[in-house]
């Protein structure tokens, strides 16, 4: 196809001809036109005289550094997405280009389908700058609600990491909304037409692990029946999402920090590497610093999934955004329930909610009001039917373990040699259920020598109930 007056355009910005070359075919191969130019100066006086889709720059130039040319289209031309070329294997220069602000890089030699793929998500990003409707996913993906300056900032966050293609690392408490924020990464973003694969690494046997990543081909061990793609190969063109990434063994740690940086992988049974396309994005309510520190966790693995970090703050701290969160979750709830109309909360309830620490963060909100609706008949929930364990809890750290009604003698619910404590027959049938929680929950994690996926299954729930209900009752 020859380009046309309306085809995208691209400036090439490297001192090396045959570089300049293999980008410039390949680009005009996808009907791009191309304007490419050896120096640092010569690049700024392009983007003087005219506007560009897309840049693809070395990092190397006669006259200066990439680096400075990312940062100046960033700030004079901030609809342009610039990707950069890195020499092989330099990782390093790779994370400071993509912290610089850089949307992607292409490693040397240029793999052209990995060149190409590049470039599309490059081009759809500079589609959505242009007049182009929004996309009809977006108006069914998931809403941050919240208006506290905490929720305002997190939202302009998101639509800056949605342009780019870096890895992106979310910290912050069970329940506070982390996969929600990559999801709305992935939907704001070029990719979004693609699959968001969430992953729970916590959850998958470490001996599933590598075939559950990169899948596998038939044959490749018993039971094998036919090739099976991975979590990978679904995301390919999309996002992964490794939710709780600090649970997965150092030995799985290497071949994902391998997937990653060769953007290829091999399933169980393959010779070859097959490329693919896919964001990386992860999530944990621990420490990764301290898991590196304690060599749980791989440095370099850290380093490269933690090139932009995003914190969600806990529901305590921004409590005046709960009763948006609640007239939000109420209304959902009426729809499920099929509801003439949503319920309310009685101002005393809602009083007692803004009070209320939420260690289990907005999940926990949305269960007690799920129970309170379904406890409650009327139109107007009363604060009785929040059941909270605690009512009014301190500002302080939010744990359930302080918060939780105890035996005499006993500290969180359990006696000094650590076992549940025996139940109080006095306490109110609350604080007998949690006790009753607490003692099946400890016993099942005794009996799986606290593999929590094992007793998860023991205890007939998913792996994301029970971490909900050890950070409830302050078990974790
Ligand atoms: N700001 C928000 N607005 C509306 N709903 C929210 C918000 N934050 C979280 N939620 C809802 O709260 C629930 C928990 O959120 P999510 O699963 O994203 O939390 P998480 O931090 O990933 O939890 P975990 O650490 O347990 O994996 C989801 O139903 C999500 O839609």
């Amino acid at each position: 196809m020859t380009p046309t007056d309306t085809a995208p355009n691209a400036l090439i910005v490297d001192d090396e001809a045959d570089i300049r070359e293999l980008v410039e075919i390949t680009l005009a191969r996808m009907s791009i036109q191309t304007l490419a130019v050896a120096t640092l100066a010569e690049a700024r006086a392009a983007f003087e005289e005219g506007r560009f889709d897309l840049c693809l720059t070395d990092m190397r130039l006669p006259d200066g550094d990439g680096l400075d040319l990312v940062s100046y289209i960033n700030e004079r031309h901030p609809h342009c997405p610039v990707a950069v070329i890195t020499a092989y294997g330099s990782a390093d220069t790779a994370v400071s280009s993509l912290k610089a602000g850089a949307f992607d890089f292409v490693s040397k030699p240029i793999d052209v389908s990995g060149l190409r793929s590049l470039v599309s998500q490059a081009l759809k990003l500079a589609g959505l700058d242009h007049d182009a409707p929004p996309h009809p996913s977006l108006d069914a993906s998931p809403r941050l609600i919240g208006d506290t300056p905490s929720m305002q900032q997190l939202r302009q966050t998101i639509a800056k990491l949605a342009r780019s293609q870096a890895p992106v690392y979310i910290t912050g408490e069970s329940g506070t909304g982390k996969e929600l924020v990559a999801r709305m990464i992935h939907a704001e973003g070029p990719r979004m037409s693609n699959t968001f694969v969430p992953v729970n690494c916590g959850a998958i046997p470490s001996e599933l692990m590598e075939s559950e990543f990169f899948g596998y081909m038939r044959g490749a061990f018993t039971g094998a029946m036919r090739d099976t793609p991975g979590l990978f190969a679904r995301a390919d063109g999309g996002t992964l999402f490794l939710d709780e990434v600090a649970d997965l063994p150092l030995t799985m740690q290497v071949k994902l920090l391998r997937a990653i940086q060769e953007r290829a992988i091999r399933p169980v049974g393959a010779n070859d590497e097959t490329a693919v396309d896919v964001r990386v994005i992860c999530a944990t309510h621990r420490d990764l610093a301290t898991e590196v520190a304690r060599g749980s966790f791989r440095e370099d693995l850290y380093y490269r999934l933690n090139v932009i970090e995003v914190h969600v703050p806990p529901l305590r701290e921004r409590r005046a955004d709960i009763a948006a969160l609640t007239a939000r979750i109420l209304e959902a709830l009426a729809r499920k329930l099929r509801l003439r109309r949503a319920p309310h909360l009685s101002r005393e309830a809602l009083d007692a909610l803004e009070q209320y620490s939420f260690p289990g963060n907005i999940r926990e909100l949305e269960n007690i009001l799920e129970r309170a609706v379904t406890l409650s008949e009327d139109a107007v929930i009363e604060r009785q039917y929040l059941r909270l364990s605690s009512p009014l809890l301190d500002t302080g750290t939010g744990s359930a373990a302080s918060a939780a009604p105890t035996a005499p003698g006993t500290v969180g619910g359990y006696t000094s040699n650590g076992h549940p404590a025996p139940m109080d027959t006095s306490a109110d049938l609350e604080s007998q259920l949690e006790a009753l929680e607490r003692e099946r929950i400890q016993a099942a994690l005794e009996a799986c020598h606290y593999n929590k996926t094992k007793a998860a299954k023991h205890l007939g729930i998913t792996f994301r109930a029970l971490r909900y209900r050890l950070a409830k009752l302050g078990m974790n």
